[in-house]
């Protein structure tokens, strides 16, 4: 396991207005406001989510602040060991936790999450605050969190990219990803098996409308350093064709599990975000609910023949829920089967999907059909897949999993499991010619691009023209108003990290039951494409110049190398992807695609004053995981904590200042890249936890390659010392001539020690 950047535990500033920014601010939010609301109680007691007499243990518990759950990352050995480390030096420390008199249970584990590899705390924040125990374990968790070995999710949010079955190396396609929870599972599954030595294969699509938020999700993703990873900016509904050659024909793309979180209402966030309570109208789930399908079916699509496709919600609401699910399942002709998921993460409650529920008009009247209503006008503002279906046995509606707060203490979920059993789109016909030797023109490919649209289109037209939506922008972020046309968004963005997540949300349209469709996206939206995606060829002279000093493994794939940035090699930084995401830069339409980012930075150009080095080219913090184990060891440099200590503490640190065993290894190098591999036992860090870290060995200085921030995060971390700030004379000469190719600012922050000699 490597050094992984990491997302910030605590957020900066309130970033969204939506979401109570700290604990405390949460509970505070759950002293202020009115925790009540009429129209909610009567609309879900009629639906008849739980029995009558439970209704009110129900409700009760949307009022109580939700308990904090985290996962533990990484490939499953790594992380069962962290698992162990938490259990013998921190579950093990706090079995009597007592404040003010009461005593407080320890984190548990969650008992239907795979290996136990999650955990809730349930105690209130005065006694993690009161506790020297808890105090402890917290701080753990926020730096293990900056390493990117935990992180904080909502429990419930775990549930449908588990439910998703990823097998490693899989083509997955996250429709609406941000700001990326779920997206992380699913990297994290597809890498879940990754062996030393062997080259990560398979494909993470993660999708979302909001161009700000897809760079958020970027941001999130970044520190698990995936060569598969792919984000991009569409409107999902509309998400493109994209042909990619398979064993020599060219076939639309498909995916082996395509995940449909999709935007919501957001009322099983009640707990979280108690400003629900407020806000909440009938309107909102009837606003949402033809974008929802229109959204679910295009994912339908573009599943493979016998892949699986999860559609979710964080709201209790039939109509963003199982009307949904009805309405696709009709739309698709047998093509999608709902499955039981039964046997499935044994120990999580759920309750069985609903066969019939009630439609609410604005003066909170209920009806079951379109037919009731007497307005023919207001009649065709509901959409009609929004009531239940007449005949609805044979959809198996009762296969969907609801998740109650009362249960077992979290959030609300929905979530509905499909496989593609029978071919739905002229792609999966054609797959299946190509699987028999058969193969199909390209007026049928565009006949598919054409019968896939006709079909996603058609949607929303018996519901009439949307009523505008009313939508409230977050007073901090600044998002545009541009943006929220575009994107029909979201009270509920579930489970995510607590990370600056610039929201808007559609309020419930108190306009109406005129609430009827949301706003019809447009058929795409604006984007930036960030950068011309250009694969290098194998022969290219840098990177023959960084195969042979660093020894590159011979079988080590040339040929999965990229350029994001401009042409002009001073700035030149060199990323990898996967066999998977070639195949996608290389289709001949790939510019039909708005890729925000790909790509695993794994070298960049050093300064201009590297005369010396043999290889002008520097690792990256977050490639030397995956660069380390195809490199020869010579380039390596074993170290124990006190050389850690003079390498982060130090601005430049002479070589003479490590010790001995150091200084002998060091001295045999030649200046340039090398890569610092750290014993962190002593650290009170998880046994066998191995910290990389890359660094310039100079002429007679070394300089470790970490931004700012990170080298100061790990320097408190470990020794409770802030490093020493680089001479401005140095920091100014040493900069990489402006190495930003539209990255975060990391790349522009590492400095280079070149002239520190
Ligand atoms: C519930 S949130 C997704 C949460 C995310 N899956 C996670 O686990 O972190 C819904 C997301 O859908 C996006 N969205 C809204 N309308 C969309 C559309 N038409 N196409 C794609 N994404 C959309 C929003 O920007 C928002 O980020």
């Amino acid at each position: 396991m490597g050094f992984r950047k990491g997302a910030r535990w605590k957020k900066k500033g309130n970033q969204d207005s939506n979401k109570p920014d700290t604990r405390k601010e949460r509970d505070s939010s759950f002293k202020s406001l009115v925790l009540d609301h009429e129209v909610f109680k009567k609309y879900y007691k009629a639906q008849n989510l739980v029995p009558e007499e439970e209704f009110e243990e129900f409700y009760a518990c949307l009022k109580t602040p939700l308990p904090s759950t985290f996962r533990i990352t990484g490939t499953k050995n790594n992380a069962l060991q962290i698992r162990k480390f938490i259990e013998d030096h921190h579950v093990a420390n706090m079995q009597n936790v007592v404040v003010d008199g009461v005593k407080y249970d320890p984190p548990n584990p969650v008992s239907w999450y795979p290996d136990q590899l999650c955990y809730q705390i349930t105690c209130p924040r005065s006694v993690l605050r009161n506790s020297p125990e808890y105090a402890t374990f917290q701080k753990f968790l926020v730096a293990e969190n900056e390493t990117g070995n935990i992180s904080r999710q909502e429990l419930v949010s775990m549930v449908p990219p588990l439910l998703m079955d990823i097998q490693p190396h899989q083509r997955v396609l996250d429709m609406c990803a941000a700001p990326g929870s779920k997206t992380g599972q699913i990297v994290e599954a597809i890498h879940a098996n990754d062996k030393l030595n062997e080259m990560p294969t398979g494909l993470v699509v993660a999708n979302d409308a909001d161009y700000k938020r897809s760079q958020l999700l970027v941001h999130q993703l970044k520190r698990l350093q995936s060569p598969c990873f792919m984000a991009t900016n569409h409107d999902a509904s509309h998400f493109p064709n994209i042909p990619i050659l398979e064993d020599g024909v060219s076939i639309p793309w498909q995916f082996d599990r395509v995940l449909c979180d999709v935007p919501c209402s957001g009322d099983g966030t009640l707990r979280k975000n108690p400003k629900v309570w407020k806000e909440w109208s009938q309107g909102a789930a009837l606003a949402l609910h033809s974008v929802q399908v229109q959204i679910f079916l295009r994912g339908a699509q573009l599943i493979k023949m016998g892949g699986r496709i999860v559609y979710s919600t964080c709201s209790f609401n039939p109509v963003e829920n199982e009307a949904v699910v009805a309405e696709v399942l009709r739309l698709s002709n047998g093509a999608l089967e709902l499955k039981d998921v039964s046997n499935e993460l044994p120990g999580l409650i759920r309750r069985p999907g609903l066969k019939t529920w009630k439609v609410m008009t604005r003066d909170g009247q209920f009806i079951s059909s379109v037919d009731e209503i007497e307005n023919a006008r207001s009649g065709r503002k509901f959409p009609k897949s929004a009531f239940p279906p007449e005949n609805p046995d044979p959809l198996h509606l009762e296969r969907c999993l609801r998740i109650y707060p009362h249960d077992q203490n979290t959030g609300g979920f929905f979530v509905a499991v499909f496989e593609k059993v029978k071919p739905m789109t002229v792609a999966d016909r054609m797959t299946i010619a190509k699987d028999h030797g058969q193969s199909l023109s390209t007026n049928d490919i565009q006949a598919a691009e054409v019968e896939d649209e006709t079909l996603v289109k058609s949607i929303s037209a018996d519901a009439g023209s949307p009523p505008p939506t009313k939508v409230v922008e977050d007073a901090t972020a600044d998002s545009t108003k541009d943006q929220a046309e575009h994107t029909p968004e979201i009270p509920g963005s579930d489970g995510d990290n607590e990370s600056s997540i610039p929201n808007k949300r559609v309020a419930a349209s108190t306009e109406s039951e005129s609430a009827a469709p949301a706003k019809k996206p447009k058929k795409d939206v604006d984007s930036k494409k960030e950068a011309p995606f250009a694969m290098m060829a194998s022969d290219n002279p840098d990177l023959l110049q960084i195969k042979s000093f660093y020894g590159l493994d011979p079988a080590f794939p040339m040929d999965q190398f990229l350029l994001r940035s401009d042409l002009d090699t001073r700035n030149r930084q060199i990323y990898f992807v996967s066999d998977a995401v070639k195949s996608v830069l290389e289709s001949k339409q790939f510019n039909r695609l708005n890729v925000v980012n790909t790509g695993l930075r794994l070298f960049a150009r050093q300064g201009s004053l590297v005369d010396t080095a043999e290889c002008i080219f520097r690792l990256s913090s977050e490639g030397v995981p995956l660069i380390h184990q195809h490199i020869k060891d010579h380039r390596s440099v074993h170290i124990g904590l006190d050389d850690l200590k003079v390498l982060l503490v130090k601005a430049f640190p002479m070589i003479t200042e490590f010790s001995a065993e150091a200084q002998s290894k060091l001295n045999e190098l030649t200046p340039g890249g090398t890569i610092f591999i750290v014993d962190v036992s002593e650290a009170h860090l998880p046994a066998d936890t191995k910290m990389m870290l890359p660094v310039w060995r100079a002429k007679f200085s070394c300089n470790v390659l970490l931004n700012k921030h990170d080298k100061k995060s790990l320097c408190q971390r470990l020794f409770g010392i802030t490093p020493e700030p680089t001479p401005g004379h140095i920091k100014d000469k040493s900069q990489p001539p402006t190495a930003n190719d539209g990255e975060e600012s990391t790349s522009k922050e590492e400095t280079t020690n070149t002239n520190a000699e």
